[in-house]
């Protein structure tokens, strides 16, 4: 495993400040950033983003309450369990979770934006119509997530800004698929991979994926040699953590908009370290009924267009049943 490669390191103040130059040279600043944003797009898909704004005592808080939360009583858990809802909002077991086929080792709480009575998933009586599930232990849990969710809608809109400075469009190019964004967030935890010995030895924390939408903001612990990501050279090098950075990544819906200029980025969890490791990725996505197609501009770069058009939710469905098929389908 090379350790030499690392991953960009990106400044997004320019974009989460409030202005305090005059208009050209702030016009410049974001100019620079959304340059470093458009390369480390087009040439890995991963980047470590500061200056965010967000602050990191919640960062640190929210990581604290998923490391309480999964250290309960397995009995207390299942309180939250998915099979309660819609079969995707709420708490699943370790194993449960399923990624191409094959057994994840991490328990998580997954959450998914809450749909109202006349929201588009309601009236086409869609999965995902479930009610999200919050623990009352620890209590300040809900409160928490609840703003740090907010948080994260926040500088969401920022990035993909810069994003659309980046490909040379108007900062504002992307508003009409974002003006009602859809999210999802998912609280994760990993026992170290030997505890899974003796069951049904599973080998990996998380298999190899991209993720599906716009942007992913992880918030991970400390600990190192977990994160993968798989660079266009087909090495894998770690995404170590970074005090005070969000990794962030690409999903494939950037692949569709840019005709593959971007491509979402392949990336894996392997914890074989002993201690019990918590992550917080927040999926920024488009909204729900966003359709998706190549742009203009990114033909421009690949003119034999690769995509027809996607409806962001579509997509999103198709992956979210996958998400729990297990491994007797593809033997069978
Ligand atoms: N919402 C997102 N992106 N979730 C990513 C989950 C990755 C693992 C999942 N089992 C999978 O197969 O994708
Ligand atoms: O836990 C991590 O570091 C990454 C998790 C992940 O890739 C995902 O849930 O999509
Ligand atoms: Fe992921």
């Amino acid at each position: 495993m090379p350790s030499s490669l690392t991953l960009p390191i990106i400044d997004i103040s320019a974009f989460t400040t409030s202005p305090k130059n005059n208009d050209k040279i702030r016009r410049e600043l974001k100019i620079k950033t959304a340059q470093k944003i458009h390369e480390a797009c087009r040439d890995v898909g991963f980047f470590y983003l500061t200056g965010h704004n967000v602050p990191q005592e919640i960062c640190e808080q929210v990581l604290k309450l998923a490391n309480e939360f999964f250290h309960l009583e397995d009995a207390e858990k299942m309180k939250l369990s998915i099979l309660n809802e819609d079969m995707a909002r709420g708490y699943q077991r370790l194993g449960e979770n399923v990624t191409k086929y094959q057994k994840d080792w991490h328990e998580a709480l997954d959450y998914y934006k809450p749909i109202t009575r006349d929201h588009y998933l309601a009236k086409n009586n869609l999965p995902l119509r479930g009610k999200n599930q919050w623990p009352t232990n620890p209590l300040e849990f809900k409160e928490v997530f609840e703003k740090y969710v907010n948080y994260m809608i926040n500088l969401g809109e920022k990035v993909m800004s810069a994003i659309a400075l980046g490909l040379g469009l108007e900062e504002n190019f992307f508003e009409k698929f974002l003006d009602d964004p859809f999210w999802v967030m998912r609280v994760i935890g990993y026992p170290p991979l030997d505890s899974s010995e003796g069951t049904d030895r599973v080998g990996v924390s998380c298999g190899e994926h991209t993720d599906y939408g716009c942007l992913t903001f992880l918030n991970q612990d400390n600990t190192r040699e977990a994160l993968q990501v798989q660079t266009k050279e087909g090495e894998w090098i770690y995404a170590n953590p970074i005090p005070g950075s969000f990794i962030v990544n690409i999903g494939d819906m950037l692949n569709v908009w840019t005709n593959d200029v971007y491509r979402s980025t392949l990336h894996r969890v392997i914890h074989k370290g002993n201690s019990y490791r918590v992550s917080v990725p927040f999926f920024y996505e488009p909204n729900f009924d966003a359709k998706i197609e190549p742009l203009k501009r990114c033909l421009e770069i690949n003119p034999v267009k690769r995509y027809d058009s996607v409806i962001y939710g579509e997509h999103l469905l198709k992956k979210v049943s996958g998400n729990f098929e297990i491994v007797d389908k593809q033997a069978s």
